[in-house]
């Protein structure tokens, strides 16, 4: 759906991306990070048709985005980090001036649709002046969805709210994964990018440092590392017992909680548990630790 290739984009001397690769595949939802002025909103302009890159390729479904003239020629919708709206007019008015505005013209069956869809069909007659940050926010989204997409580009469409906004956010961003639309949309907060994302990108120092689904991330970085919860104290036969079995290289304990470093490899688990049935020890907990996204994020932009 999206392919990026060597991207550069520079603002007279200062270069703001430096041979950007990104691909998103159709129906994917994809979170595109990175740290302030790593130039998210840059790449997401190009791609929506509303920035020309220094050079590089940029397709957008079936469409070189570097050439094109007229963005809402593009089958796309796009929301921008800080959309502005007429305050004076309504929902509803917003999206039938809006609808009127492009190519498409949008009739109202479909303004009600989306306003439905949106969660603001009960508030589609109040000024828009009056609604909140989450409410303008999932306006924006109906706006950008009207013409009904095959892909949107979502710049920070959580990133201003509180957690009951994100949550509404979220959940239209799912509902349209659901729909069978391809999202990509830039986030800080990296707990919404897990929540829903199929795929991350995180770009630092104008490239893309790491790119892949969550479900290889997942795995890929696992750590080594157990956290166990006894019911009882172990003793100290027994943590030495633990510490001496095989494949386990460092064991720390804090009452009934006890960390555990193992060699890689599943094989490990199996003797880490016999040894722990042999000696009698009720298991409360007992779980894998996992690198969190942001730990990742850290990792990959550090030093750069
Ligand atoms: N039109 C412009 N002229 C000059 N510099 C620009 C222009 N647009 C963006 N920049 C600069 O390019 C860099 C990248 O900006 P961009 O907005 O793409 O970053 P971002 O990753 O979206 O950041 P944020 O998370 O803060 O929104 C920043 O240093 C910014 O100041």
């Amino acid at each position: 759906m999206i392919e990026v290739k060597s991207l550069k984009k520079s603002f007279k001397h200062f270069e703001v991306l430096n041979g950007l690769n990104l691909k998103v595949e159709q129906g994917e939802i994809y979170g595109f990070i990175g740290k302030n002025g790593a130039g998210k909103s840059t790449t997401m302009n190009i791609l929506a048709g509303l920035s020309k890159p220094t050079s590089g390729i940029c397709l957008v479904g079936n469409d070189d985005v570097t050439n094109i003239i007229q963005p809402s020629d593009l089958d796309l919708g796009y929301l921008p980090e800080d959309p502005r709206f007429y305050p004076w007019l309504s929902a509803y008015e917003t999206l039938v001036y809006l609808g009127d505005c492009g190519t498409h013209k949008i009739k109202p069956a479909r303004v009600h649709e989306i306003l439905e869809w949106g969660g603001l069909d009960k508030d589609k007659d109040r000024r828009v002046g009056t609604f909140s940050r989450g409410m303008k926010q999932r306006l924006g989204i109906c706006s950008a969805i009207l013409h009904d997409p095959s892909l949107l580009i979502l710049d920070e469409p959580s990133s201003a709210l509180d957690p009951q906004g994100r949550n509404d956010v979220l959940q239209l961003i799912k509902g349209l994964k659901d729909m069978g639309k391809t999202v990509l949309f830039s986030s800080h907060i990296l707990n919404d990018v897990e929540r829903v994302c199929d795929k991350i990108g995180i770009i630092a120092s104008g490239k893309m440092v790491l790119e892949k689904s969550m479900k290889d991330l997942e795995e890929s970085h696992f750590q080594s590392l157990y956290d166990v919860v006894f019911e009882d104290k172990v003793t100290e036969a027994a943590m030495n017992c633990i510490n001496s079995s095989e494949r386990v290289l460092g064991v720390e304990i804090n009452n009934q909680a006890m960390v555990i470093k193992m060699e890689d490899g599943h094989a490990s688990v199996r003797s880490l548990m016999q040894t722990i049935i042999d000696n009698d020890l009720k298991i409360v907990e007992f779980s894998r630790r996992k690198r969190t996204l942001e730990d990742i994020f850290i990792k990959e932009v550090q030093g750069l």
